[in-house]
């Protein structure tokens, strides 16, 4: 098969979705790998890096869509791409289609394939190419929130782990996944006192007995929510529901029982933001203030560390690149359950659930979509 990787174009994003061993691999099994050039020249990639593992590399953005049969980066497509897209052409990334009308109806007009990162499931309840990005973003909230906090950035001044004599900062995380556990690991490591609200009874369990009573568990409903806020210095928002509009969590009316100052990072904001005051904001201009409290909803926040976010993410994306190459979409997808939950766009369809019922498409089961390439009793 034949694979392009372009450059990313998302305002201050250096990730790039093959590096140099993804390229080799590919092309120890026989598949042509295109770049463009200057991919990864953000994170200390060069074109010659890749030459050297085997791709050839191209002008631009333009020469890499039109020749390659699948598309493998890393954000959803900008509009400037999607003229770039055409039909049954394979396209593998992130894509967060439920809070985004526009991307979506250009992916289901284009007709291409769209396998989305963030949907794909291991079959345990987990999302191994989200998963990543979420410890990165996890772990990055709380390096965030804590630089919003400075008076300089429109803070309230008050230092994350405080000083002896001094209390230190209270944090509220809302949704205690992958994103949240990672920035209780952060924020507790740091001295702050953490509270953690989950729906799920077993994860705020699991969250206990991990942290041996080093924060709170708080079981999320507005009531707990409303009353934590109040006394909070930084709200890291990482609820999720897979695939899914995130649901409005703090409302506008809760933020004036906040204290002025208070940060709120907003990482669930790729799935439109668990906030109802937040709107997704860019590296360059990461916060606002809504009623004194500082908001920060970068949609892309691994991009900030672009070369740790690169390699973590290639390293779990590979082996479903080198299945989907190998043995076509067809066959991989219906090889693997999980990965057949990332196809949220085929050929002209909308085939994930909560997507279709956001968005008001008509919704096509993936199995559906395949039925043309399935054969009775080769597939799980
Ligand atoms: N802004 C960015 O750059 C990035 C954003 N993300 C986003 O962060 C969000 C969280 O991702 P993960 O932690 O990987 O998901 P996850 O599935 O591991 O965890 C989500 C948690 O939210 C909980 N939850 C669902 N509804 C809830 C409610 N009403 N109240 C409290 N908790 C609730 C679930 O029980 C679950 O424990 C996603 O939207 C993801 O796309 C992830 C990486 C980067
Ligand atoms: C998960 C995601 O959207 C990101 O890493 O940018
Ligand atoms: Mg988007």
């Amino acid at each position: 098969m034949r694979i392009g990787t372009p450059k990313e174009i998302k305002n201050h994003e250096y990730r790039v979705g093959l590096t140099p061993a993804g390229v080799r691999e590919l092309c120890a099994r026989g598949h042509e790998v295109l770049i463009q050039s200057q991919a990864g020249a953000g994170i200390g990639i060069r074109d010659e890096d890749y030459q050297r593992a085997g791709a050839t590399v191209l002008a631009d953005a333009a020469a890499v869509y039109a020749a390659a049969e699948m598309i493998v980066k890393v954000k959803e497509p900008q509009p400037s791409e999607f003229p770039l897209l055409r039909p049954e052409q394979l396209l593998f990334t992130y894509l967060h289609l439920a809070p985004d009308p526009t991307q979506t109806r250009a992916l289901v007009d284009s007709g291409c394939v769209a396998i989305a990162y963030e949907t794909v499931s291991d079959g345990r309840g987990g999302l191994p190419l989200l998963a990543p990005m979420s410890e990165v973003a996890g772990r990055l909230s709380i390096q965030a929130g804590a630089h919003a906090m400075e008076k300089a950035q429109g803070g309230n001044g008050v230092l994350l782990g405080g000083v002896p004599g001094v209390p230190p900062a209270q944090v509220l995380i809302i949704g205690g996944g992958v994103v949240g556990y990672n920035a209780a690991k952060i924020a507790v490591g740091m001295g702050a006192r953490v509270s953690i609200a989950d729906r799920s009874l077993a994860r705020l369990n699991w969250l206990d007995t991990v942290f041996d009573g080093r924060l709170g568990t708080l079981y999320s409903t507005a009531d707990a929510i409303d009353q934590a806020l109040a006394t909070a210095d930084l709200v890291i928002g990482a609820v999720l529901v897979a695939g899914a509009a995130a649901p409005k969590l703090v409302t506008r009316a809760m933020l004036a029982h906040m204290k002025p100052g208070t940060v709120m990072v907003d990482v669930a904001i790729d799935q439109g933001g668990c906030f109802e005051t937040s709107h997704a904001t860019t590296h360059q201009n990461p916060t606002f203030v809504v009623d004194g409290i500082v908001h920060y909803c970068v949609a892309n926040m691994p991009g900030a560390v672009a070369r740790t976010s690169t390699f973590a993410l290639t390293n779990a994306t590979l082996p479903y690149v080198l299945a989907l190459a190998d043995k076509g979409y067809q066959r991989a997808l219906l090889d693997d359950a999980g990965l057949r939950e990332g196809l949220n766009v085929h050929l002209g369809r909308v085939t994930y659930r909560a997507v279709a019922e956001t968005l008001g498409y008509e919704y096509l089961p993936a199995m559906d979509a395949l039925k043309p390439w399935w054969v009775p009793g080769t597939m799980v």
